[in-house]
């Protein structure tokens, strides 16, 4: 069963001559030309006026800090595409993460939304934010993706021909229709770049921020994705884009520019008042030059730094609005009150909820979009599986027949111990390798208020769930059997038990680290930090030839409850003495004298599995912390 919004999108899709995916779809993509792209905003536009804007990082630890925006001031007039402009380095996403709302860490300087102080919490629900990297689920097809993206984003009372219909119209004049069933990955830049845009028009925001959305483009896909731009832009909406080095025609379908450099405002106004400004600086664009480029060139210095100053103090830093159009009628900040009174305000006030739908709504869409990635995603589900069968018949064949035979209760252990291994390393090296890719669309689609940090925490830990245990089942049936554990199937159970719980272990422990580090740090610190709980697991060194000093990490190593655990539901549960078949003299033919051995009781079982128990808890909500911090940290 699909989603509600995802049904009715590939019904309809179905009736429709399809494109195969990769054929003439692009061809037929390119000749669209967007000229009215959906619903207009119903509510009233979005003035933004910024004042004073600083912003300073730190450069690490006794290195100082570098401020990269120099109290910049500046006003995004409604129905205008604004492009934010200047030479590479010279604070353009660094500005556009202020405005939206996503930087907070080291800014200075206010933000008024249509004369008023920004309350994030209301201009959240107005905006949206979307980076420069597409950050899309590339598993899903493009109607998956938007009819999860609406019944995330769109209220639950709206019913799925309601959901469907917007996403259709917001498809169609995007060129988008005739991928609806192209997975993401599969798209071309251009497509994804639109597919981005289409995700985020669902729930008809009145201000978008576009971080470089033509870079990697060539120069169609670019003039594409801008005139669609211009025509979100003149529906009322107020959208801003950085641009790194637009051609003149590019140049020329922006209706505003505002342009940096090192920091400062250099200009800000229409892009026609460009020249004129240039030439009552002092510094004229030559005939038949570029003024996107002149003015880049400008800023970077090449014609002198003297020049910047001069730029800089006409444009007032971006408090002269001169060069607007029509600057006489710009209203002030108390009429922009006015014309927005508190009394709308509070009626458009949907409650102190930050995302669009309850907790519950995103919950269960974030599980159905989680089983429907698993059931496709080769390397997390299919590779996982393959593996656990491959490793199991692997070991089985090298520890053949060890599980009942006396003289190799040695051989037997080393099984266990090389179990533990393989439960701890695939799914936390696979976690730690994922997690961060993942991490990135979490960032976009929590920071654009698709769903609740909490909701995703929960969905994520619902959809690995069975996957686990059915890798992990598969896994221990192969390995028991083909190594001649007891059968019996209270130990088989236990075993199972205790597998599964390290594989969630070590999950959650992948999950820390995924959550808090770079994969390469991760792939660093994962089997690293690991090798102190092999230490002290209760393998090599048994625990009773621990140092006293040394004995409290065996407390804190998941490995030894596991390892005890495996030992107790193996050779635990009175079990019978051994088969002495192989050999003359079975040293440890009874149970009981290698458990004396290894130190370690057959009573142990069930306090293992509550050691294991807190553990993954302890380990989980450590994780969920981690990332919450993460996400914060990264702003
Ligand atoms: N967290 C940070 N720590 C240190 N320096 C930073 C940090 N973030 C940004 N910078 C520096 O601030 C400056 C402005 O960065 P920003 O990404 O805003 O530039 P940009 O104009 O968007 O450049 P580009 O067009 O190349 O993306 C750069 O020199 C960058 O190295």
């Amino acid at each position: 069963m699909m989603l509600a919004g995802a049904e009715i999108v590939t019904e309809e899709a179905g009736a429709l001559p399809m494109t195969p995916a990769g054929s003439s779809g692009q061809a037929q993509a390119s000749q669209v030309q967007v000229q009215e792209v959906g619903q207009a905003p119903t509510r009233d536009p979005v003035d933004i006026h910024f004042s004073n804007i600083t912003c300073t990082v730190s450069l690490g630890f006794n290195k100082g800090s570098k401020q990269i925006l120099h109290g910049v001031h500046g006003r995004l007039r409604p129905r205008q595409l604004i492009a934010i402009m200047g030479p590479s380095g010279a604070g353009k996403s660094t500005l556009l993460d202020v405005l939206s709302g996503y930087r907070i860490t080291g800014v200075g300087g206010a933000v008024f939304i249509n004369g008023r102080g920004r309350i994030m919490k209301n201009f959240k629900k107005m905006s949206c934010y979307i980076q420069q990297d597409d950050r899309l689920q590339g598993l899903l097809t493009v109607g998956e993706n938007m009819a999860l993206a609406a019944d995330l984003k769109l209220p639950t009372s709206m019913d799925k021909y309601g959901k469907g219909e917007i996403i259709e119209d917001i498809l169609t004049n995007l060129g988008l229709y005739e991928h609806i069933n192209t997975r993401g990955a599969q798209l071309s830049g251009g497509q994804k770049k639109r597919l981005s845009i289409a995700l985020e028009l669902i729930n008809n925001p009145l201000v978008m921020f576009l971080d470089e959305p033509t870079t990697g483009l060539d120069s169609s896909s670019c003039s594409q994705v801008v005139q669609l731009c211009r025509s979100l832009a003149h529906q009322g909406r107020t959208i801003v884009c950085t641009v790194h080095q637009p051609s003149a025609s590019l140049f020329a379908l922006f209706d505003h520019v505002y342009i940096l450099a090192a920091g400062q405002c250099l200009y800000q106004g229409t892009t026609k008042n460009l020249v004129p400004y240039l030439e009552g600086a002092g510094v004229p664009c030559p005939i038949y030059h570029n003024p996107a480029d002149y003015v880049i060139e400008l800023a970077c210095g090449e014609y002198g730094d003297d020049k910047i100053q001069i730029l800089t103090s006409k444009a007032e830093n971006g408090r002269s609005l001169d060069w607007f159009e029509e600057p006489e009628i710009i209203p002030s900040m108390e009429a922009l009150r006015k014309m927005c009174p508190l009394s709308v305000l509070r009626d458009q006030d949907t409650g102190p909820s930050v995302e669009e739908t309850p907790q519950s709504n995103q919950r269960s869409v974030l599980i159905k979009r989680g089983f429907l990635k698993a059931k496709r995603d080769s390397t997390m589900t299919h590779l996982r599986i393959l593996v656990n069968v491959l490793v199991g018949i692997m070991l089985g064949m090298l520890f053949i027949d060890a599980g009942n035979e006396g003289s190799r209760v040695i051989e037997n252990y080393n099984l266990l111990f090389a179990i533990l291994m393989h439960h701890m390393m695939s799914p936390m090296m696979l976690t730690i390798l994922t997690f961060p890719s993942e991490m990135s669309i979490l960032s976009k689609e929590h920071f654009n208020r698709w769903y609740s940090l909490g909701s995703y925490y929960i969905s994520i830990t619902i959809v690995d769930l069975p996957i686990s245990i059915v890798a992990c089942a598969i896994f221990s049936v192969i390995v028991y059997t083909m190594s001649a554990q007891p059968l019996d199937i209270v130990r088989f159970l236990m075993f199972f038990v205790i597998s599964l719980y390290t594989v969630l272990v070590a999950q959650s422990f992948g999950l820390m680290i995924g959550a808090a580090f770079n994969v390469v740090n991760g792939t660093f610190l994962g089997p690293t930090l690991s090798v102190p709980m092999m230490m002290f697991a209760g393998f090599g060194v048994t625990l009773k030839d621990l140092p006293p000093y040394l004995y409290w990490g065996s407390y804190i190593s998941y490995l030894r409850y596991g390892l005890e655990g495996f030992v107790g539901a193996i050779y635990g549960l009175d079990r019978p003495i051994l088969d002495c078949k192989q050999a003359p003299y079975c040293h440890y033919k009874y149970p009981r004298q290698f458990l004396a051995e290894v130190s370690m009781s057959p009573d142990m079982f069930w306090w293992d599995v509550l050691a294991l128990t807190v553990t993954v808890f302890t380990m989980r909500v450590a994780a969920f912390l981690l990332l919450k911090w993460k996400l914060n940290a990264v702003r």
